[in-house]
């Protein structure tokens, strides 16, 4: 049909892709058109009230609310039909129409569409977080008809309505004025046509039942459904023409009338009403003994914007912020991690709604109204008392919200402890996902200490789940510390090998085990926990609590001292600089030594997560706190600390008094050297930290291991370095597929004749890396 005035516009490229998209990947569940739909119509009406507080007059057409109607096709008997949604809200203009329903794809969409398009997690809930919107509707109606009055405005005094057209396939839509007129006063009507095969959503119940499920939760505005009634009114018989003073004649009638009586006529009356359909109180309004689980659970699904989701746990409470706020909450513990949770983790993630009286006020209170670690959670909070202008801005000088956040995570944290002794199996789900977040928690949120490392799970040499109060009950008498050993992202078996646990591990002492990159700072903030200290079982300062007791280890470990200390001497020499003491040690089995950090300094676990920053390596406290010396502590049991004191005591003595300032060293010491070189290194990367110098530290042991070998130390590799071929010119062949015919038999037509190409042993000491200066 030709309208006029009407302008046809393509849609964008974007939009046809996410149209289809939408279309075939929720084909299954068509019936989310109406949500999408309602969800709009609410927008709309959101955006209305904050016009109309600096403006009331937007409000003269009336206040805000939706419509539902549905228009049965008689030619088709009642199989097809019409859809009518109608909202009073902030409506669209021409431009708008165009813009928002056909050319806009919003930021993200294109990269949302490849990953979509590619099969990527289209997931009900990436689709739900990314919002579906108005191209649901194509869902059910192949064609649909939008037409929309904004209200006036000083800039727009005399709106037009305008009505926008298209099909569900066609890349283009149409745009023109009204020829109605301007029919609505003010806001929205969304037209769909429904086949036969969408003939179930020609039905009042159905869609009731639907709004029922996903809109009340959602929308905060009426919604009213147009119900029509077709009923049975009783026809009054015709009057008989009564005359006047002529009662006898009345009589007989009556006495007829008794032997026949007249048949009741009935006749059919079309009754249409409004029915009201979300006029139950907002769940977060009434009293929880009387919602439901599955009501809960509706409402999380309406919040997450995630359909199959269900929480691990919710929270349902009145509050007051002390400073006369009244308000209800609702908070959700979700049962994922947003994909992006830990890197939007310092940009905000809005999972606080805030309303006023019911009202939707905003989600956005600011980067750090929720601490960052417990911005996953779900929260629905409705003031009693706050102005209804309330904005962003005025909100953040109002001490509500400070003292609004103070509960909330008062509240979160009760959730958690309660979760977590009467669900024991959820609180499992919820220490696996949130275990990060509470120990960053811990880290932020000295006032809640306590409170968070109870809430804490861990795996330890004696339970694969155990929390720091069951540690304190299992700790063996005279233990006054709890022990950890910290490596991000290793395994609890191999940090159980690690040998800084083998003897406490074999003594029976319990070791937590702990991998994730917040433990250790978390381990080392808390510091004490029921009247216990913390200790990095990698750190000096180690006691088993229980050393006074046994008087001969005593003895024999100063006796040790004693009879060590001619190697403890000589490693102190050979390895000044790089350690600062050395040290006879009883904490080891059967490692030989290990190497340990002072209790302030960075262990080797710390040193990984904080070199793995970026720009640490030019921060002068990172390399301050890297090069902190170290302490050897050897084991006077292992074997091969006894051979290393044999060796040192059979040294032959260097005369040192001599003129020369040439340090003379025999060459069984030199040796001896090389051998501790490698033992050292070695340990060092035992205990977590790296190796100064991985080259040097494989030749040592190449060297060790040619004289276990008896193959000569100076022998070298015969090779020769076929040089790279000159430097190419002009363009890269396009694809030209290259065969490489191997024949074993014409090595040398291959390579070129292998005695003229350079020696490495010449070349190497030739070679430096780096780039020439310009
Ligand atoms: N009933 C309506 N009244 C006024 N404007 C509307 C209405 N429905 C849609 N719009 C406009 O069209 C735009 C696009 O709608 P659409 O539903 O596709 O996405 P959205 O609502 O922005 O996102 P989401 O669906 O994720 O909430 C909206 O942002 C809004 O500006």
């Amino acid at each position: 049909q030709n309208n006029e005035g009407s302008e046809t516009f393509r849609y964008e490229s974007d939009i046809t892709r996410l149209r289809s998209l939408v279309i075939h990947s929720l084909y299954s569940h068509k019936d989310v058109f109406l949500r999408e739909l309602l969800s709009n119509a609410n927008d709309a009406l959101e955006k209305l009230r904050l016009v109309s507080l600096t403006d009331r007059s937007v409000l003269s057409a009336g206040e805000g609310n939706v419509t539902i109607e549905i228009n049965l096709d008689e030619a088709s008997r009642g199989k097809t039909g019409q859809i009518v949604i109608r909202d009073t809200g902030i409506g669209m203009t021409k431009d708008e129409l165009t813009r928002n329903l056909g050319t806009i794809a919003r930021s993200g969409t294109s990269e949302f569409l490849k990953k979509a398009e590619e099969g990527q997690g289209v997931d009900g809930n990436l689709i739900g977080q990314f919002g579906l919107g108005f191209y649901s509707c194509f869902l059910v109606s192949p064609t649909v008809r939008v037409s929309s009055l904004p209200p006036a405005t000083s800039g727009n005094s005399e709106p037009t309505q305008h009505t926008f057209v298209s099909s569900s396939t066609g890349d283009s839509f149409e745009v023109f004025p009204d020829p109605r007129g301007n029919t609505l006063g003010r806001g929205t009507e969304i037209v769909l046509s429904i086949g036969e095969e969408e003939a179930e959503f020609l039905s009042v119940e159905k869609l009731k039942t639907l709004i029922e499920k996903h809109s009340t939760f959602s929308t905060t505005f009426p919604i009213y459904i147009k119900e029509r009634k077709t009923s049975k009114i009783p026809v009054p018989p015709p009057q008989s023409p009564v005359e006047d003073g002529d009662p006898d004649k009345f009589a007989d009638d009556l006495d007829t009338d008794e032997t026949t009586p007249k048949e009741e006529t009935f006749e059919e009356v079309q009754e249409e009403s409004w029915i009201r359909v979300n006029d139950k109180a907002p769940i977060w309004m009434r009293d929880p003994k009387e919602v439901s689980e599955e009501e809960y659970k509706a409402f999380y699904q309406a919040v997450s914007k995630d359909d199959t989701g269900e929480p691990l746990g919710w929270s349902h409470f009145k509050g007051d912020t002390g400073s006369g706020v009244s308000f209800r909450a609702i908070i959700y513990v979700p049962s994922s991690l947003p994909k992006e949770f830990w890197s939007k983790m310092t940009s905000g993630i809005n999972n606080v709604r805030l309303m006023v009286k019911r009202v939707f006020i905003t989600d956005d209170l600011g980067e750090d109204f929720m601490p960052r670690w417990l911005s996953f959670l779900k929260v629905t909070v409705d003031a009693d008392d706050l102005p209804l202008n309330v904005s962003r801005e005025t909100l953040q000088n109002n001490r509500f919200l400070s003292q609004l956040q103070r509960i909330l995570i008062r509240k979160a944290l009760d959730l958690f402890t309660k979760l977590s002794n009467d669900q024991p199996e959820t609180y499992k789900q919820i220490a696996k996902l949130y275990g990060n977040a509470l120990r960053i928690g811990l880290l932020e949120s000295p006032k809640d200490k306590v409170k968070i490392a109870k809430l804490l799970r861990f795996e330890s040499t004696r339970s694969e789940y155990t929390t720091l109060e069951e540690y304190v009950e299992n700790r063996k008498e005279g233990q006054k510390q709890i022990y950890y050993m910290a490596g991000v992202g290793e395994k609890a078996e191999d940090l159980a090998r690690s040998p800084f646990v083998e003897k406490l591990f074999a003594r029976g002492y319990e070791v937590l085990l702990l991998n994730l990159p917040s433990d250790e700072p978390m381990m080392a903030s808390l510091d004490q926990f029921m009247g216990m200290t913390t200790q990095d079982v990698s750190k000096k300062g180690l006691k088993f609590g229980d050393e006074d007791e046994h008087e001969a280890e005593k003895k024999e470990l100063e006796a040790q001292k004693i009879a060590f200390r001619p190697l403890i001497d000589w490693l102190k020499k050979d390895l000044a600089g790089q350690v600062s003491d050395v040290t006879v040690t009883n904490r080891l089995v059967t490692s030989p030594c290990t190497i340990i950090v002072d209790s302030y300094g960075w262990s080797a676990n710390m040193q990984r997560i904080m070199s793995a920053q970026t720009d640490s390596q030019d921060d002068p406290m990172f390399n301050m706190m890297k090069n902190l010396p170290k302490v050897l502590e050897i084991n006077p049991k292992s074997p091969l600390i006894e051979g290393l004191l044999e060796r040192v005591l059979d040294l032959p003595q260097v005369e040192e008094d001599e003129d020369d300032d040439v340090k003379r060293t025999s060459e069984e010491e030199e040796e001896l050297r090389e051998t501790v070189r490698v033992l050292f290194d070695t340990s060092l990367v035992r205990s977590g930290f790296s190796v100064a110098d991985p080259t040097t530290y494989f030749e040592r042991v190449e060297a060790l291991l040619r004289r276990t070998l008896g193959v000569s130390l100076s022998a070298k590799p015969k090779i020769n370095i076929r040089p790279a071929p000159p430097t190419a010119s002009g363009p890269i062949p396009e694809d030209e597929e290259q065969k490489i015919e191997f024949d074993p038999s014409n090595m040398e037509g291959i390579l070129g004749d292998a005695s003229q190409w350079p020696d490495w042993n010449d070349m190497k000491e030739q070679m430096a890396f780096g780039h020439d200066e310009l």
